[in-house]
């Protein structure tokens, strides 16, 4: 039975799907502290948060069976990204369900602050009727900067069309045709400032974004704009605005989100006639809540059955069409990793990963983990590595990774390899899926074999003479070792070779040192594959 813990507000119908589990129990703990958490975090597998709760390193360290947090939204600032990925935690979001709600939100303050609508409001309830002091603005005709082009910037400038408005857009990955295509102006953050009538930023907060918009914009910014952030606090600097707003540089902006949240009561935006502000209000529609709230459930559903999942922001996506074709491998994958690992005596110091047939044309890097994974596995503990932290891993470790690639066929459609260096020695093993036979083994170093990679294996070095296979068959058998399959390859008669077998259970040690004392034996190891 896998544990959730929801400790944010979610939406009851969007983690029906969580409870209704026969496999999952739910717990719903909001507004913890992370004292409280910390102590009660040990006993679940899967954290729901929404953007209160701080996911910090604390909190994943105390969280020992945690495979996977869920953000129902988009942003992720809230969670220990790095630490997340150190320890193997799979963080997701569910980042399309919120984007119309967040958008229409945006909308409404650019309206709103237009149209004064707030402070009208706020007086006429209080029982002045003032019609002069609130002249708005028609957004006809206007210039709206769009800073962050990306779902929520694209659905605004949509919207802000059909209000007759003008859009400039920036973001790094908008093209002449993107913007074309959109029908937006491709600009720059300077020809916005300088320019736009309107602005409203939809990035996230990054080093990069932090206070893209201060001091040295608002000098430059063209008087009479209107600001409208419903991305994150941050991304303009607060105090340079008040001081902007107060210069008449800025006619008003309009605030869901707030450098830190929630604002202290005496932070200038909240007594500021010009500043109208929502408390992080943008996503919160029943609508956007119940998409965030089953996306995000469907997400840990899977990661918890351990089934192929997405969104997973500390891991690369995988496009679909990529994951169709090397889904088949993943298994195979691993397994190469763990026998290479076995195989192999001494401290990993290079993994070397080939592709060759198709799989070259695909990008494998996700395979990639697996193999690592497989091989990481056997030194750090199962436990201890997935296909999230894996890489991280190997380059704390200061592993080198190594892939190549080429269409060539060398035999098979498709063919993995798997290469380890250690300062003591290089071995390699190549894998492929063959047609109805599933995972194969098809090479050992330099011998040619076709062994299924999995079950208790038992690898044997020697010369190849006569009466090998029989002395090494006795001695397996007297004492009590079934043997299922085996395998001999060479190169030259008579020359190295090499015996995989197959065998019901685990060889004791005793015995395997007995194999490899026989004559003409080299060497004999069990590598085990689970
Ligand atoms: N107020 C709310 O409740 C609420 C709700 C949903 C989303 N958000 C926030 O809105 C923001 C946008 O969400 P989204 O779903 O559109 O994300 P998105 O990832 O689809 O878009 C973000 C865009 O910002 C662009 N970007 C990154 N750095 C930039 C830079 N320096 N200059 C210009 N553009 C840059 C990216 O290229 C991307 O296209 C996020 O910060 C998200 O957390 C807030
Ligand atoms: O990033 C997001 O999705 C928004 O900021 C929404 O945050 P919330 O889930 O706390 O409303």
């Amino acid at each position: 039975m896998f544990k959730v813990l929801v400790s944010d507000p979610i939406s009851d119908l969007g983690i029906q799907q969580l409870v209704d589990a026969s496999d999952i129990a739910v717990d719903k703990k909001p507004g913890l502290s992370e004292d409280e958490l910390v102590a009660i975090i040990g006993e679940y597998d899967a954290l729901l948060v929404r953007s209160q709760t701080q996911v910090t390193a604390r909190i994943m360290e105390a969280g020992k069976q945690l495979k996977v947090v869920g953000r129902a939204g988009v942003g992720v600032d809230n969670i220990d990204l790095a630490a997340a990925t150190e320890r193997g935690i799979i963080v997701i979001n569910a980042p399309d369900g919120n984007t119309i709600t967040t958008c229409e939100h945006t909308f409404a303050m650019m309206m709103a602050l237009a149209r004064h609508i707030p402070q009208a409001y706020a007086k006429t309830v209080g029982g002045v009727w003032d019609r002069k002091t609130f002249l708005g603005v028609e957004l006809r005709n206007k210039k709206l900067g769009v800073l962050g082009m990306g779902r929520i910037g694209s659905e605004v400038a949509v919207r802000a069309k059909a209000f007759g408005m003008e859009i400039l857009a920036y973001d790094p990955f908008l093209t002449e045709e993107r913007a074309a295509k959109l029908g937006v102006k491709l600009s720059t953050v300077e020809d916005i400032v300088r320019n736009a009538d309107f602005m409203t930023v939809h990035t996230p907060l990054t080093p990069e974004t932090r206070h893209m918009i201060a001091r040295p914009q608002f000098e430059v910014m063209k008087h009479g704009m209107r600001i409208v952030n419903c991305a994150r606090g941050g991304i303009i600097d607060e105090q340079a605005l008040v001081e902007a707003i107060d210069q008449g540089i800025v006619a008003g902006a309009a605030f869901d989100v707030f450098e830190v949240e929630p604002p202290a009561p005496d932070h200038p935006f909240l007594k500021h006639p010009r500043i109208i502000v929502t408390p992080h209000l943008g996503a919160s529609t029943v609508e956007a809540q119940e998409n965030v709230a089953i996306d995000v459930s469907e997400q840990v559903l899977h990661i918890l059955r351990n089934e192929p999942f997405k969104n997973a922001v500390n891991m690369p996506a995988i496009p679909g069409d990529v994951l169709n074709r090397l889904q088949p491998y993943f298994t195979l994958g691993e397994k190469l990793g763990s026998f290479i690992a076995q195989l192999t005596e001494g401290a990993v110091q290079e993994i070397s990963i080939s592709y060759s047939g198709e799989l070259a044309d695909v990008d494998t890097q996700p395979l990639n983990r697996y193999i690592v994974k497989g091989i990481l596995s056997h030194h750090l503990g199962s436990d201890q590595v997935n296909v999230v932290n894996a890489m991280h891993l190997a380059k704390s470790r200061d592993v080198n990774i190594v892939t190549q690639k080429s269409t060539a066929h060398k035999g098979f459609t498709n063919l993995v390899t798997v290469s380890l260096r250690t300062k003591q020695e290089e071995r390699l093993v190549a894998g492929t899926l063959l047609n109805g036979y599933g995972a194969r083994i098809v090479q050992i170093d330099k011998y040619p074999v076709d062994v299924a990679p999995e079950g208790n294996l038992i690898l044997v070095s020697h010369n190849d003479k006569p009466g090998i296979i029989g002395r090494v068959g006795t001695l397996l058998g007297s004492n009590d070792v079934n043997i299922a399959t085996m395998q001999v390859g060479r190169k030259l008669v008579g020359g190295a070779a090499i015996m995989v077998l197959t065998v019901d259970k685990g060889v004791p040690k005793q015995v395997l040192s007995e194999v490899a004392k026989l004559p003409d034996l080299n060497n004999a190891k069990e590598i085990m594959l689970v």
